[in-house]
This record gives structure tokens, C-alpha cells and sequence, in this order.
């Protein structure tokens, strides 16, 4: 991944959490307002699946076809309605989140997501040499700061983050966590994600410029212990741990509804997520279980 040096960012740096802030399409007000809207109807379990929700901005993705469609969710939250398919060469206006990006998303994000979205790219983290990075085109191409992903496939793993977590990290730094809730709720282990980087996306979500959130992202660096000297045993180390005697089982796998996507299975699966945030999370690696890949 291009990580480079901060620089400038595009706009003119704010604290990016005043409602009153005019756009130029829509206020932020009527943004928010349609964004708790989203949320709510999301989670009606007599909605939930069966009518498309409608997003306040529009989310994009450019599919490579590398992955497993089943187990890929990006082509998931596609299926549900809530992601539109790009083609090569076409453009997106707002955010394009790509591990070839060399800026960081930021809080002055806010504005440019309001108004014309977050695209992700859906490649293999195996595959990436092969991704023509040069057609999925826009203005705003961004990197996220570290992040540890907690999907199944590269649980535990910073920086290689699945779309849907992509997209997440992206509101959760913006300010529009309810967008993140809204999306990981479509997965059983999602709001794991928010679990398991809650402290540092806060901090990143306050920063005051790219420059403010590479130093949080190396101050939490250096303050926390990575991977290797975690011990899931330590009872204090703030992290949560799974039962490492627990068996992945299959249904846990990447992506573990099919193509009927019907509502009873998704507010099952968001009832489960509270109770998985809480108690699995892995200190292992899944990639002995599953193949990376599939997922890409
Ligand atoms: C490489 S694909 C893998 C998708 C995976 N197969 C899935 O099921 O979602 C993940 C995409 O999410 C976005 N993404 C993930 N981690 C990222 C990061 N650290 N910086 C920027 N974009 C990232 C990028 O668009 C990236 O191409």
C-alpha cells in the first residue's frame, strides 16, 4: 500500500460535527436526518431486507471479480441493494477507497461523503499487482489509517480491511457511525469491527488534519501491542479474545447468509452481532480455516 507522508489536505480542515454547515446539495442537517431514517428502517424487522434503504450518499464499488461472490461483502451489501456496481473507467466523484491511495481518510472528509459518496474496490489482497487501479477513476482516492480487521478471513490483520469494513471505517472517521452500524449489521461478526477498533477510530474521528491523524495513528501504534505479543489469556489487555478451544464453525465463514437474503435471516444475524461483538473475537488468524483465496 502507497503509505506516503501527509500532506495538504484538499479542503479546508474542520471539525467536520457542525449540523449547521451548508452543502451543495443537501444541508447536513437533512443528512442526518436521512441518515437516523436509514438507520431506523433498517432496523424495523418487518423492513429489514424487504425494501431497499434508502442511503443518504451513494456507495459505489468496482468488482474484479477476483473473489467468491458468497463469501465477498462487497457483492453482498450489492445484493441488498445498498452498494451500486461501477464499471471500469467509469468515474466517482466522492471517496475511493484503494490501498493505492497515498492520502488518508480525514474527518474533512465529511462534505465530499454527504455529497458524492465512498466507492470501494473489490480485488484480492492476493491479486493486487493485477488491479488496474488506473481505470477506477476520481478525484479523491484515499488510504485508511491502521485499522485491524475482524472478518473471518484476515481476522486480527491490520490494514486489510474487507469492503464492508472499508466503508465503515470511512463513516466512523466522517462522523456518520450510524451508516457503519447500518452496514456491519448485515454480518454476524460486524459490529465486532467497531469493537475491536473502537478507542482508536474515536480518536482518528477527532482529529484535526491528516497530519493530527498519522500522529494518532503512531501514538496508538507504540502504545499498543501488536499481534505477536498479544496474550489472549491476559484478562486485562482491553482486547477481547475468542475461545481459541471454539471451532470456526461453517455458518461463521466470510459471508454466511446466500443469495436469499430474506429479512428473517438478517435480523437474526444483527441480533447475533451484539452478542458475537462481545464474546468472539479471535486472537487467531482464520486463514487456517478458510481460504484467503476466495475472499480475496
Ligand atoms: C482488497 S478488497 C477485499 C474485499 C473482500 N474480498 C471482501 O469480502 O470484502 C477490500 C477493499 O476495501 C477497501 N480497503 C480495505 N482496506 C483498506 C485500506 N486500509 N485502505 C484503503 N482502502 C481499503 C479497498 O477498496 C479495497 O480494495
Amino acid at each position: 500500500m502507497g503509505r506516503k507522508k501527509a500532506g495538504k489536505c484538499e479542503r479546508p480542515v474542520h471539525r467536520g460535527k457542525d449540523t449547521r454547515h451548508k452543502m451543495k446539495g443537501k444541508t447536513m442537517e437533512t443528512f442526518t436526518e436521512e441518515m437516523h431514517d436509514a438507520l431506523r428502517a433498517s432496523m424495523e424487522p418487518e423492513l429489514e431486507g424487504a425494501a431497499v434503504v434508502k442511503l443518504p450518499c451513494p456507495l459505489a464499488m468496482w468488482d474484479l471479480g477476483h473473489c467468491d461472490p458468497k463469501r465477498c461483502t462487497g457483492r453482498k451489501l450489492v445484493r441488498k441493494g445498498l452498494v451500486h456496481g461501477l464499471r471500469l473507467n467509469q468515474r466517482f466523484n466522492g471517496l475511493i477507497l484503494s490501498p493505492a491511495g497515498s492520502r488518508y481518510v480525514t474527518p474533512a472528509d465529511r462534505e465530499i461523503v454527504a455529497q458524492a459518496g465512498v466507492a470501494v474496490i473489490d480485488c484480492s489482497w492476493a491479486r493486487l499487482e493485477d488491479t488496474p487501479f488506473s481505470k477506477m477513476v476520481g478525484a479523491h482516492p484515499r488510504l485508511l489509517p491502521y485499522l485491524v480487521a475482524a472478518n473471518p478471513v484476515n481476522y486480527g490483520k491490520p490494514h486489510r480491511l474487507s469492503c464492508v469494513e472499508a466503508f465503515a471505517a470511512t463513516f466512523c472517521i466522517v462522523g456518520f457511525q450510524d451508516l457503519a452500524v447500518l452496514l456491519l449489521r448485515k454480518f454476524k461478526w460486524g459490529m465486532g469491527f467497531l469493537e475491536l477498533n473502537r478507542i482508536v477510530l474515536e480518536r482518528y474521528a477527532a482529529s484535526l488534519s491528516e497530519e493530527d491523524l498519522l500522529a494518532v495513528e503512531k501514538d496508538y501504534l507504540s502504545s499498543t501491542p501488536q499481534e505477536e505479543e498479544l496474550d489472549p489469556f491476559d484478562v486485562d489487555s482491553g482486547r477481547t479474545c475468542m475461545n481459541l478451544n471454539r471451532p470456526l464453525r461453517e455458518e461463521e465463514d466470510e459471508d454466511e447468509d446466500d443469495d436469499d437474503d430474506d429479512d428473517e435471516e438478517d435480523s437474526e444475524e444483527a441480533e447475533t452481532s451484539e452478542k458475537e461483538a462481545a464474546a468472539t473475537t479471535s486472537c487467531k488468524e482464520s486463514e487456517d480455516t478458510i481460504s484467503a483465496e476466495n475472499v480475496g
